[in-house]
């Protein structure tokens, strides 16, 4: 291992983040009293053009008006290549509650695009006096994206989480595909006849996974676009969680549930990852670096695996 410790990121469950856009506020208090752990008020692209002005206005209302618990609250402001973002950024900040826990920054390509937004952000809370700061999540959505994930993942330490836009990063590298998320029907090998599928997105997630846990921040799977496919949420899910994602989008609020299920260590993973703890405590007390667990090795490395699934499952029950 190198010498420089892994950071941890927050800890904070963000095991499912639903989405709603700003220019629907009948929506809000749904969202508010959903089972999500954060959620995300969209400006962007469930937004258009000539509702953005309002939508803005529906948000900093709401974040004034709307009870919204221990939620952490993200607002989803325009991408950098649009004349949105700075008004979204000075409206959130300028004359929204502190309720606005985060913004989300979409379609980033580089580092110096979340220096941008936090320098206005910076800026801002100074000159209001705001005491709390507000964190930054992004959006890998783009080909520049996953080119310059790991400098995007150390750009801020306002920076808490990063997520997947297979839908935008789709489009952007010309994938030839309008599902978002999933299975992708022609995405397969071919071996004596039999088509075996593959994943498509498990480059962009991995590299995801591993910008964000070298430097402390939460990656999260995005959006499945096909809400009525429950299995579907859930297969494409199970390959995240077992990646290393901490959570995924919902876009739908049938989602929601599923991507707790899914980001939820099960009882039996739980009482396993106890059970080796206990199996290397007992092996530690004898002298021995390895025991057997099962008819398997477990080892010092074990100890670490057994105590991701310990760890998630006590800051959830929190
Ligand atoms: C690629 C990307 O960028 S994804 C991120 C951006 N996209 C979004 O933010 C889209 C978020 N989702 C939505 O806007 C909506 O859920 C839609 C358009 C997909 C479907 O909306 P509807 O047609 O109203 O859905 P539906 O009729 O199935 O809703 C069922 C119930 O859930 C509620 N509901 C729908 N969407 C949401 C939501 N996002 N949050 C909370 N509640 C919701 C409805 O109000 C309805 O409530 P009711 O039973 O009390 O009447
Ligand atoms: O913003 C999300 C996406 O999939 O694009
Ligand atoms: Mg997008």
């Amino acid at each position: 291992m190198s010498f420089r410790v892994q950071p941890q990121p927050p800890a904070r469950p963000n095991r499912c983040q639903l989405f709603g856009p700003g220019s629907r506020p009948a929506l809000f208090e749904k969202m508010a009293t959903s089972e999500a752990d954060v959620l995300n008020l969209d400006l962007e692209d469930s937004v258009s053009p000539d509702d953005k002005a309002e939508a803005r206005r529906n948000i900093v209302a709401a974040s004034h008006d709307i009870d919204w618990g221990t939620k952490h609250v993200s607002v989803r402001i325009n991408g950098l290549d649009t004349p949105y973002w700075y008004r979204d950024v000075v409206e959130l900040i300028e004359d929204g509650s502190d309720r606005i826990d985060q913004i989300m920054i979409p379609k980033v390509g580089c580092a110096a695009d979340v220096y941008a937004v936090d320098a206005l952000v910076t800026a801002i809370e100074a000159a209001k006096g705001r005491k709390k700061r507000v964190a930054l999540e992004v959006i890998i959505e783009t080909a520049a994206g996953l080119a310059h994930v790991e400098d995007i993942a150390a750009s801020s330490p306002r920076l808490q989480a990063m997520s997947l836009g297979a839908a935008d990063f789709a489009a952007s590298m010309g994938m030839q595909t309008t599902g978002i998320g999933g299975t992708q029907e022609n995405y397969y090998m071919l071996h004596e006849g039999q088509r075996y599928w593959s994943d498509p997105w498990h480059w962009v997630q991995t590299a995801i996974v591993a910008a964000c846990r070298t430097h402390g921040v939460l990656p999260v799977d995005g959006p499945f676009g096909d809400f009525s496919d429950e299995e579907g949420f859930r297969a494409q899910a199970r390959r995240s969680a077992t990646l290393g994602m901490v959570g995924k989008w919902a876009i739908h609020p049938k989602q929601v549930a599923l991507a707790n299920e899914v980001f939820t260590p099960s009882d039996a993973a739980v009482a396993e990852a106890r059970e080796i703890l206990a199996a290397m405590d007992e092996a530690k007390r004898t002298g021995q670096g390895a025991a057997v667990y099962k008819g398997r090795l477990v080892d010092l490395a074990s100890i670490r695996q057994a105590e991701v699934i310990v760890k998630q499952a006590e800051m959830i029950a929190r």
